[in-house]
């Protein structure tokens, strides 16, 4: 093959390209059968409301996908790959409604394209109140709201939805989050005297605002996107935004990965109403009311010690109630249905003055 002129060796390489394209094209078909033949054997044998979206599955899925793989593409470009193939079969059985923290061109709606694929049905919402009404009303299916930032901490407006609703968590998302600095067509970039941003990109972003533009006002909107938006009336603004809303809103990124830990990324989760069974490497999430009393955060703690379960997030919110004065939110590795985490559980209850089960799901696979 060496001697062959370049030219005959690009044409059989094409040549070998195009018969494992036919035979990729023919194996999917093959597998969105099977997915529609699920949902025929999921509608025979179900007595109401048919679950057909899997999360436990999906996550299982994907890490196949991964442990199969043997390069040269790497795991998590495999499993994104099987994670649109996936869509695409799901959305044969059923389009899945998702309902996500807007406007377009949030990460809010890139974690919802990361965990449902490019086949869900993705509906903006302005406010992380209307996307749990959305879900509680049945108008969708599952919701996708920011949870934590590993700068700038939790986002307490979604843990506080948590104590009035009962909604379940059914997954999580991580995302890597990049900020941008952006102008419109109509910005004179050397006379920026405001920057607008969601409150959290603002922070996130505090020390290279400071060394570039200590003079400019900061303005915290409602979303990047929003952000975007508003500046293209303006010859005086610019906006931190993510890539995504600089391509919707056709603006021009001045400065890429201004965020100040090179590691920035945010964690969402995804609600619906119903539990997620195991898939053999979950999470639970729970809500812990406590009397304001000596030793109350180590005795809630202690069984989990003993019975090593590994924390991942313990967070404290105000209760808002007269009754309670703490609420925590408690992540750990397991999932509630396993033997240990029920008895530690248990346990735990009988400490508290309440305990809620916010839901156990598949750890984030991509
Ligand atoms: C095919 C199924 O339904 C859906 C589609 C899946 C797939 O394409 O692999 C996996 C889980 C479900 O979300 C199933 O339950 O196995």
């Amino acid at each position: 093959m060496a001697d062959q002129p370049q030219k005959e060796q690009l044409l059989a390489l094409r040549d070998r390209i195009d018969a494992l394209d036919a035979d990729i094209g023919k194996l999917i078909s093959e597998r969105a059968r099977c997915a529609q033949q699920v949902a025929d054997v999921k509608n025979a044998s179900g007595d109401g409301e048919v679950l057909y979206y899997r999360p436990e599955r999906e996550a299982q899925v994907l890490r196949k996908a991964m442990e199969r793989n043997q390069g040269p593409l790497s795991d998590e470009e495999m499993a994104r790959l099987f994670r649109e193939i996936m869509s695409a079969c799901l959305a044969l059985e059923q389009p899945i409604k998702v309902a996500y923290l807007g406007p377009e061109g949030t990460f809010t709606q890139q974690a919802a394209l990361k965990h449902f694929g490019a086949s869900a049905v993705t509906k903006p919402f302005s406010a992380i109140d209307e996307v749990f009404r959305e879900v509680e009303a049945g108008a969708v299916n599952y919701g996708v709201v920011p949870v934590e930032n590993s700068t700038e901490g939790v986002v307490s407006h979604t843990l506080d939805n948590f104590m009035n609703s009962n909604l379940k968590i059914c997954g999580e998302v991580e995302l890597r989050v990049h900020h941008n600095l952006v102008v419109s067509s109509v910005t004179n970039v050397n006379s920026i005297s405001r920057i607008y941003s969601h409150g959290q990109s603002l922070a996130q972003c505090r020390k290279w605002l400071d060394a570039h533009y200590p003079k400019a006002e900061r303005i915290a909107v409602s979303s990047n996107a929003e952000a975007a938006r508003r500046i293209r009336g303006e010859w005086n603004a610019a906006a931190i935004a993510p890539t995504q809303a600089a391509e919707l809103y056709e603006l021009e990124i001045i400065a890429d990965k201004i965020e100040d830990q090179p590691d920035n990324s945010t964690r969402f989760l995804i609600i619906g109403a119903e539990e997620v069974e195991p898939s053999g490497d979950d999470k639970t999430s729970i809500l812990v009311a406590m009397r304001n009393q000596p030793g109350a955060l180590h005795n809630l703690l202690e069984p989990f010690h003993r019975n090593e379960i590994d924390l991942t997030r313990v967070e404290t919110r105000p209760s808002r109630t007269g009754v309670w004065t703490y609420v925590f939110f408690v992540d750990f590795n397991g999932h509630q249905k396993d033997p240990v985490v029920r008895e530690t559980l248990d346990e735990v209850s009988a400490r508290v003055a309440d305990l809620k089960v916010l839901g156990a799901y598949p750890k984030a696979v991509l």
